[in-house]
């Protein structure tokens, strides 16, 4: 309470002062943060090869379509968003008119949703005269202002669309890339880079899309442990001196190695770890916050794998977890032992959900399977039991699973099994 002094007021100020005692420059370690070229790593041959194919937009000619593919973490936005940044700077020094567009297909996922996003980020209502109102225009009217933006302003235009196996439909692909055959666009061209970290998304192409698109096609490898030190190394800067203890940057690359060499999650590892130092009130950054700080990132990774995920799916992963961590010298598990715990958890009043017979529950660890939640293997019995038996196990620490599922108030109350 403000007692008149001055004193809490001065307190507050103090406070505000305050320097942080761990990060200095912590926007470094931002995940959408697109560094510049010295602390990029390892990524030369594939900056060359995305550069190669929109080499002609620098002159004002037609880029070709590219595709990137990559697992998640391997510098595929990064790439293109460095790509595209330095070949507008060119331009425009140079006398071309480049606009270039980011979408983020998992934000941005209907063809109406993309098309006002992309006019709204390209446009100049100053110059053109025309506005892009967030709803209330049917698509087509939205297309032809996008059109008529692109042709005012722009000699070429980059657009990149990522993660775009998470479009509703291929229409928009569709229209972009053919935009220029089909005389939408009188003088403006369009290239696109799409991004992808599943290679089967080609599948559901439609032919003449794919083959417009696949002009160039390149596939990004995930890093070794030595990349990932080096990229953190060069993030180093987000610290003030001395903070971090030498294993801390080794530890978080070795981690994040296992996980398929993947520079996201090495940079979130850190991150995370220099935070709980923060919350601890130390002034130094251990092995030990690393190691907290991956369990975290795990936790958060798999409760959003299992977010919304009906009881009974949880049930079933649960049962498994159980088993996972009682036979630790065991990883996978037949369905008939994993029925077994699911019956006992099942029974058990406080879930209040009905015990479904073995074959249904199978059916849901199998659901599991393909939401990168569990795995499966199938092995043809000998002797008297013959036949295929399915052996599940967990992609996941059993206690970062028992972890998750415990935020759900009926599991934390399930008497112990
Ligand atoms: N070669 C690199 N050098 C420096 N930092 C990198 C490198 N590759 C990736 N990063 C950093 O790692 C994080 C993830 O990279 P990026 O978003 O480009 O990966 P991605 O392949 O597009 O992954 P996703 O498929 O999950 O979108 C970013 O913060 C990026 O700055």
């Amino acid at each position: 309470m403000d007692d008149g002094s001055g004193h809490e007021n001065g307190s507050l100020e103090d406070f505000w002062a305050t320097e942080d005692p761990i990060f200095s420059r912590k926007e470094l370690l931002d995940i959408d943060l697109v560094p510049n070229e010295d602390r990029i790593i390892g990524r030369d041959s594939e900056i060359q090869n995305v550069a190669s194919s929109i080499h002609p937009a620098v002159k004002g000619q037609s880029p070709r379509n590219t595709l990137i593919y990559g697992k998640t973490g391997t510098g595929k936005s990064l790439v293109a968003k460095h790509v595209t940044r330095s070949a507008q700077q060119y331009s425009v020094e140079n006398g071309t008119e480049m606009g270039r567009a980011y979408i983020d297909c998992t934000q941005t996922k209907t063809e109406t949703r993309v098309v006002i996003n992309l006019a709204q980020e390209l446009n100049d209502p100053e110059e053109t005269g025309i506005s892009i109102p967030v709803t209330g225009l049917s698509t087509d009217v939205y297309y032809e202002r996008f059109w008529s933006i692109l042709d005012q302003l722009y000699d070429v235009a980059i657009i990149i669309l990522d993660e775009i196996d998470k479009l509703q439909d291929n229409e928009i692909l569709m229209q972009l890339s053919r935009a220029g055959e089909a005389g939408k666009l009188d003088a403006c061209k369009v290239g696109i880079i799409a991004i992808s970290n599943k290679i089967s998304f080609k599948e559901s192409l439609d032919e003449r899309i794919l083959s417009s698109l696949q002009d160039r096609e390149f596939v990004f490898p995930p890093y070794d442990a030595n990349q990932l030190r080096e990229i953190m190394y060069n993030r180093e800067d987000a610290f003030r001196e001395g903070v971090l203890s030498d294993d801390v940057i080794p530890l978080s690359a070795a981690f994040a190695a296992q996980e398929h060499g993947d520079a996201r999650k090495a940079l979130d590892i850190l991150r995370n770890a220099g935070e709980l130092a923060k919350d601890e009130d130390t002034d130094e950054v251990t092995e030990i916050h690393v190691r907290n700080a991956r369990e975290k990132a795990d936790i958060d990774r798999f409760s959003q794998l299992l977010e919304g995920q009906p009881t009974q799916i949880k049930a079933s992963v649960y049962a498994l977890s159980i088993l996972a961590d009682r036979h630790s010298d065991r990883e996978e598990f037949a369905t008939r032992e994993v029925y077994e715990m699911y019956k006992s958890i099942t029974s058990d009043s406080a879930l209040g959900i009905e015990t479904l017979s073995q074959r249904r529950m199978s059916d849901k660890l199998d659901e599991q399977v393909f939401l990168d939640i569990l795995g499966r293997t199938e092995r043809v019995g000998r002797g008297y039991s013959s036949g295929v038996t399915n052996y599940y196990y967990l992609l996941e620490d059993p206690s970062v699973v028992q972890a998750v599922i415990h935020n759900d108030d009926r599991f934390s109350e399930l008497e112990q099994q």
